[in-house]
């Protein structure tokens, strides 16, 4: 009874771990799904699909770790954030497909909202700034758009949930409406500073609050799975982002970290502090434990992994990612390209949709080495204008500090170390990668009274590499000018 199992499920596959009593990974099953793409703009999933992916990669990692749902001590879950989804009570049906993050259909509502003055209001409570990012215009719109949903939701029959809160439902075969303080913070319905859902903005937004989920600490009782062959109780819950935070053991104030996927989430911790960043950052609720908030600061980059996979894909310049690091290494030093991956717009902290990307410094000497490099650089230099904003924001923050990094990007080792350079600061990469599924496997696992406490996690992280910065601070500052001078001719607003 001393095993656990995580299950992830994220933007573009589904994922379960099983770890063992000593919080070892012991065996994955994984999952791809469809995306779809209804018109430009939109990103929908089959809710089908995320829950038939999860139960089949839960099947998997169990029989490949050859054991039986009966010797789990407990369910952790994990989510890809926001996506937003909406089901009849009754019979557990969808009324149509999740939206996702990534979707942008609700920009002009969202523009009409600022515009009409509320964003400052949604802001305090939230933390959150007024995009189509965020849970609560997708839900609006799928109640204006779905016959007779609204009066339904009125009337009690028809449940909102992040997929947190649809894995649950799932696994409780509908006993169970639930999600954790992380998961509610990304809807901007929830008020993070009174830890309840905001009525005045559920009236702004025509949400009826019955039809929202009950909201947990993120280790906590959820409910009994009962879909695997035994009884399991599920005991851990937390948005991917805070997952991995929790994962990277960023307990303290000033600790941060950085996962390199696809895109790029950082979450620097600020302890009980709500802050409202100055910067365009979004504040967040990084983990509830036993009742007690613990905030952060969060910048999203939406285009970080993804510029490697359009060398690869899109330039066709690559066979494979890793194949980068060589290229990087023999770019000529005289040559400064820079690459500015504004593929669907920039992020934090620019929060420009409408720009695009774009490369300068274009010799006739330029090649498939230098483009590698500016690609890689992309990434450090995209973290640098998140590092610096969360300093500006956060004074506690102003002396050295070091960054945690994992995903997939962090396996280039030159991009590490240029990191690290252009930061000014230390890069940490921790021996486990899999900090994700670690931190939902030991919110469960620490409830379930198998792992240990939040010291004795921390205690056991273990790093794998440091990267000191090596470059000169001048240097460092004329590089960084030009990335900022890059940006400048590319945000929309010019
Ligand atoms: N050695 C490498 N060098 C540079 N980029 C890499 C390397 N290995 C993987 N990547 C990038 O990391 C991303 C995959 O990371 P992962 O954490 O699996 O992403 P996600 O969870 O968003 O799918 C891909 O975008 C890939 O291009
Ligand atoms: O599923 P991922 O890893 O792409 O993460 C998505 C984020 O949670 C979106 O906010």
């Amino acid at each position: 009874m001393d095993y656990i199992l995580a299950i992830d499920q994220g933007t573009t596959s589904s994922r379960a771990i099983v770890f063992d009593g000593d919080m070892r990974v012991v065996s994955v099953g994984q999952e791809e799904f469809p995306q779809h793409f209804p018109h430009s703009g939109w990103v929908e999933h089959d809710p089908d699909d995320l829950w038939q992916t999860v139960l089949r990669s839960c099947e998997e990692a169990l029989e490949k770790a050859e054991i039986s749902a009966g010797d789990l001590a407990g369910i952790g879950i994990t989510n890809q954030r926001e996506t937003t989804l909406v089901w009849e009570k009754a019979t557990g049906r969808p009324i149509t497909n999740a939206i996702v993050w990534q979707d942008r259909r609700t920009a002009d509502r969202c523009a009409a909202l600022r515009g009409a003055g509320h964003e400052e209001m949604i802001r305090a409570r939230t933390g959150l700034l007024l995009d189509p990012y965020f849970s609560g215009t997708k839900l609006e719109w799928i109640l204006d758009r779905t016959e007779g949903a609204r009066a339904r939701a009125e009337a009690g029959e028809l449940a909102f949930g992040t997929v947190d809160s649809w894995l649950i439902w799932n696994l409780t075969e509908g006993r169970i409406h639930a999600t954790d303080a992380t998961n509610a913070a990304r809807t901007m319905l929830y008020d993070i500073v009174q830890g309840q859902w905001d009525s005045e903005i559920c009236a702004l937004l025509h949400i009826p609050m019955e039809m929202l989920p009950e909201v947990h600490d993120c280790a906590s009782d959820f409910g009994m799975a009962t879909v695997l062959g035994a009884e399991v109780p599920v005991l851990g819950v937390a948005g991917d982002q805070q997952a991995a935070t929790i994962g990277q053991a960023c307990f303290a104030p000033g600790m941060m970290k950085s996962t390199y996927g696809t895109g790029c989430f950082a979450l620097m911790n600020t302890g009980s502090d709500l802050v409202h960043s100055e910067n365009k950052l979004l504040g967040t609720i990084a983990y509830r434990l036993d009742g007690e908030v613990t905030y952060a600061l969060e910048g999203s980059i939406f285009v970080a992994g993804a510029v490697v996979q359009w060398l690869r894909d899109g330039l066709g310049l690559i066979g494979a990612a890793a194949e980068t690091q060589a290229l990087a290494e023999a770019a000529d030093p005289e040559q400064e390209v820079i690459m500015v991956p504004a593929f669907t717009g920039l992020g934090a902290p620019y929060w420009d949709a409408d720009c695009r990307g774009a490369i300068f410094g274009l010799t006739r000497a330029t090649g498939p080495s230098e483009l590698a490099r500016a690609a890689l650089e992309s990434v450090g230099f995209q973290t640098v204008d998140l590092y610096r904003a969360m300093l500006a924001d956060w004074p506690g923050a102003a002396e050295e500090r070091v960054l945690r990094v994992d995903g997939g990007m962090v396996m280039s080792d030159w991009t590490m170390q240029f990191l690290a350079d252009i930061l000014g600061a230390p890069v940490d990469r921790p021996v486990i990668a899999e900090t994700t599924a670690v931190g939902a496997a030991w919110l469960a696992g620490m409830r379930a009274g198998i792992y240990p406490d939040k010291q004795g996690f921390s205690d056991g992280w273990a790093l794998d590499r440091r990267f000191e910065p090596a470059m000169d601070p001048a240097t460092r500052e004329r590089r960084y000018a030009a990335w900022q001078d890059a940006v400048s001719r590319v945000l929309s607003k010019n």
